[in-house]
């Protein structure tokens, strides 16, 4: 993936948030406090957001049968409508709702805007309209961090000929991570972290991540969480949190290596 910024240069701090739609229903005030002090500390914020209950519910409304193989959802044309229309429609003006109510100047975004996410398919056989991030236009996320707004972020891509593709939020979340340098990358998600054996832990590294996933531990919509998440550490952010709403849970550090 290439990543085009723009000129201006920042030196604030910068950190990723990824809601996940488990936690978009009901975010609480805890939530909306730790986010002010994160401002308060000088972060400049950029939330990015998945959708995947409505995207359920909306699919089965309308009788769409959908699979997911390892937490990427097989997304066929009538799908792709359904999906672009719930996430840009519905899930991102709420949210987006949701946050100015709570006093934080938000304004939403999707791939579409300005060039933000350009897409190819990822492999049309296997998954059908789902995107895979070839270049991120940082140029609007520049502009609103600078201006005080959080820009709110829907995990649509858009191809060179302007077709919408479906991408897993957690990658959206990563790339975007990677492409705005940000310093830490926070994946709010419906459970306290990483949970093997019925423990939920503190920190891991990546070498444990790839033995639990082997042993069949970490599954379904985790999976592509820890694969963004090793990338980032790969590219040298040093650590990535998985939490809930509370901020509370996983942080995945780089004691190694991994390729
Ligand atoms: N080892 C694990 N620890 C915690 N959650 C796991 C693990 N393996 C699979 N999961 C599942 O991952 C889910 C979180 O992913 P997902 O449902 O896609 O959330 P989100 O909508 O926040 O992206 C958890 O609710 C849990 O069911
Ligand atoms: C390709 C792909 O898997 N797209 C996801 C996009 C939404 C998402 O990631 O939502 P969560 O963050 O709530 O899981 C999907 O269709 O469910």
């Amino acid at each position: 993936m290439t990543t085009c910024k723009s000129t201006q240069v920042t030196a604030r701090k910068r950190i990723v948030i990824k809601l996940g739609g488990s936690t978009l229903e009901g975010l609480n005030e805890a939530f909306f406090s730790n986010f002010k002090t994160l401002q308060e500390d000088g972060y400049e914020i950029i939330i990015t957001h998945g959708g995947g209950p409505a995207i359920n519910r909306e699919l089965e409304k309308r009788d769409v049968p959908s699979h997911k193989i390892n937490g990427i959802r097989v997304t066929n044309e009538e799908a792709m409508e359904i999906v672009q229309s719930t996430l840009i429609g519905q899930v991102n003006p709420k949210l987006v709702h949701d946050l100015n109510q709570a006093g934080i100047q938000a304004i939403g975004l999707n791939g579409f805007d300005m060039n933000l996410l350009e897409c190819e398919f990822l492999d049309f056989e296997t998954y059908g309209y789902v995107g895979e991030i070839k270049k991120i236009d940082t140029a609007i996320i520049d502009i609103l961090t600078a201006n005080n707004v959080v820009p709110v972020i829907s995990c649509i891509g858009a191809t060179e000929t302007g077709q919408g593709l479906n991408i897993n939020g957690d990658t959206v979340a990563s790339e975007i991570a990677l492409a705005v340098g940000a310093e830490r990358l926070l994946l709010v998600t419906d459970v306290s972290g990483i949970r093997i054996g019925g423990e939920y832990q503190k920190e891991v590294t990546p070498e444990q991540i790839r033995q639990w996933i082997e042993e069949g531990k970490i599954t379904g919509g985790m999976i592509p969480k820890v694969e963004g998440a090793i990338r980032v550490l790969n590219a040298g952010i040093p650590k990535v949190e998985i939490v809930d709403d509370t901020l509370t849970g996983t942080t995945i550090t780089s004691k190694e290596l991994v390729k």
